[in-house]
């Protein structure tokens, strides 16, 4: 903070915290941002008025029922009172601002900080109230209004600057700035570094900032509201006179308006989350609980001096950055919203309990002086030279560390260097070895191939020779299977010829056997003849008993055959000394062309 400008806390010319309630009216059952089907259920029959636990008592007080469900046990009303004003369901965002906005607007204009912080249940108005819509254009819309309203004729400039605090997965609280090119911020003590700010020329461009920056806000539906603010949103109106340097101007200031919008603390059992939305709530309770706490130990602090301020505003990133406000040094002003639902008992109890107290918070409500004797505007340049100093000597410093860091990595590439070379050595080394290797390997592999090749020459021969021997077994095959043809052919005549002499030897034993008996009867007849027999008997027989008729016809063939020609006698002699003597049948078979018509009983001859 520039010192020439610094401001002194003054109890004396103290205020209190501006505390204002807001309730927000009764959406119809089942509508955006009034979920719960627990709740949808009942609302279908019960009147509205039955499910109201929070009426407006006075402009200043309010009076909190346990509804009809929760009564039996607890049927105290409490009242709370000394709230600096309380909106009905039914007040316009005109005339929250007026009662609210427009006097801090109004000390900003004329140089005081100070800053409006929207606390309430998840659901309860906070971001209708801050940024309305359209229709209805909140708090920060209307105080741009105002700010180019009464600024329209003069050489200051408003400079906005807008970002979130949100917890990504659940692990770390980080900052984004939503200005359109910002990046992830980093915050050093309660300052942010590299927060963009953007210049702004009329209250519809500041309202375009505002509208792009809220598109990258981190949203999300949740049972408690279909549009559920998932980080903190913090806002920074900052004026600058342009004609400010060395002049003296009572108006001119370096006023910030800070409006936050804190994302609605939740009830687990309520909301239902799971998973991501569910750490995300942790993180945005625990942001609110820290808020809570920075708050009540400065109003412990202030009503005993003797208790230390205690230092919660380091447990979270927002109130690191808000840490004068919570340590009220600066003007603040908060605007609790709550639902008055049956439903919502437990949640609006909660909160007034909590922050009703605040009400009590005194914060100094001088605007910045200027200091303007020039041994003290002296002073002030003196104190920024040793800063300045100061900083040279810390950067000096970090860039002697840094270029020692640098010959440090230097010298690391340098060995690390050296032992690539080594490396690249050993391993050249060891690829041309095992290169030699493998060109042994490849050597003893193309002779094993040129011995298999060998092989190969030879088994070729083999098949070779086995197919021309194959061939002549299968034409000796063939010959041995016409030879046995030939030789079941001659079985068949022999068979033949057997069956046939058998015949002509049974015909032979019969004949026999008649001129037996007959020369039996020739003989007992010359023993006892009786010449009426005698008449009677044959004579004997004028044929010869032997050879039979077909023995016969066979010597008379022979005697008859063919006289035999050379080639037949040569055929003959050479079928003998093949076969051999007695296979006349096999003989003639074998050379039926030659012997044409002869039968094998001539070859005997
Ligand atoms: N005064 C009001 N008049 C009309 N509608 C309202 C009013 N307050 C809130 N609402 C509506 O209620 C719904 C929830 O409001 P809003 O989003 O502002 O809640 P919130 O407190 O910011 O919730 P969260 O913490 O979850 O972001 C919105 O649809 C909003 O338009």
């Amino acid at each position: 903070m520039d010192p020439a400008t610094e401001e002194t806390p003054d109890m004396a010319k103290s205020e209190n915290l501006g505390l204002f309630l807001r309730i927000r009216p009764l959406l119809q059952s089942g509508v955006r941002g009034d979920r719960n089907p627990r709740f949808r259920r009942k609302s279908a029959f019960e009147p509205w008025f039955q499910k109201m636990c929070l009426r407006v008592k006075t402009s200043r007080s309010v009076t909190l029922s346990p509804p009809l469900a929760l009564e039996r046990g607890r049927t105290k009303t409490e009242v709370y009172d000394g709230f600096s004003q309380v909106f009905s369901p039914d007040s316009s965002q005109e005339e929250v601002y007026e009662k609210m906005m427009s006097p801090l607007v109004e000390d900003f204009l004329k140089g005081k900080s100070g800053m409006l912080a929207a606390f309430g249940p998840s659901g309860s108005g906070k971001t209708h109230t801050i940024f309305g819509c359209n229709r209805q254009p909140g708090m920060m819309p209307l105080a741009l209004q105002q700010i180019f309203k009464e600024t329209s004729d003069s050489t200051r400039s408003l400079f906005i600057s807008i970002f979130e605090i949100r917890c990504e997965g659940g692990k770390e609280e980080r900052v984004f700035d939503l200005s359109p090119n910002g990046v992830d911020l980093t915050m050093h003590r309660s300052t942010l570094k590299g927060l963009h700010e953007v210049v702004i020329s009329d209250w519809r461009h500041g309202e375009f900032v505002i509208s792009q920056a809220l598109l990258r806000r981190a949203t999300s539906p949740t049972n408690a509201n279909s549009q559920s603010s998932r980080s903190q949103c913090v806002i920074n109106l900052r004026i600058v006179d342009d004609k400010s340097n060395g002049e003296v101007n009572d108006q001119a200031n370096d006023g910030v308006l800070i409006i936050v919008d804190l994302a609605g603390a939740e009830r687990e059992k309520r909301t239902g989350n799971q998973g991501v939305r569910l750490l995300e709530s942790n993180f945005i309770n625990k942001t609110s609980m820290v808020f809570c706490l920075c708050l009540r130990s400065l109003l412990e602090h202030q009503k005993n001096p003797m208790k230390p301020l205690e230092k919660h505003f380091q447990d979270s990133l927002l109130t690191k950055y808000l840490r004068d406000y919570m340590e009220g040094k600066k003007r603040m002003a908060l605007i609790l919203t709550v639902k008055a639902g049956g439903e919502d008992y437990h949640n609006t109890s909660c909160l007034l309990k909590q922050a009703s107290p605040y009400m009590e918070i005194k914060f100094n409500n001088e605007p910045s002086k200027r200091r303007l004797s020039p041994s003290f505007a002296l002073k002030g340049y003196k104190e920024k030279l040793e800063v300045a100093e100061h900083e040279i000597q810390h950067l000096r410093e970090s860039n002697l560390e840094l270029e020692k860091e640098l010959k440090d990595l230097k010298s690391l590439i340098e060995v690390q260097r050296l032992a690539d070379d080594q490396v690249a050595e050993h391993e050249i080394q060891h690829l041309r070895e095992s290169n030699l290797e493998l060109e042994k390997e490849l050597k003893d592999l193309k002779s094993l191939i040129e011995v298999h090749r060998l092989d190969d020459d030879q088994v070729a021969q083999e098949i070779q020779r086995l197919r021309e021997s194959n061939l002549e077994l299968e034409k000796e095959l063939k010959y041995l299977k016409s030879l046995i043809e030939v030789q079941r052919l001659a079985d068949d005549q022999v068979a033949e010829e057997t069956q046939r002499l058998k015949e002509s030897s049974l015909e032979l034993e019969k004949e026999v056997k008649d001129l037996k008996s007959l020369i039996d009867v020739q003989i007992s007849g010359d023993d006892q003849w009786d010449d009426s027999v005698v008449e009677d008997l044959p004579s004997p027989s004028k044929n010869a008993i032997s050879p039979s008729k077909e023995d016969k016809d066979r010597l008379a063939r022979r005697r008859k055959g063919k006289k035999w020609s050379s080639l037949e006698e040569d055929t003959l002699r050479a079928g003998v000394e093949q076969y051999g003597v007695g296979r006349w049948k096999l003989i003639l078979t074998s050379n039926q062309d030659i012997f044409g018509e002869r039968n094998a009983g001539g070859f005997e001859g």
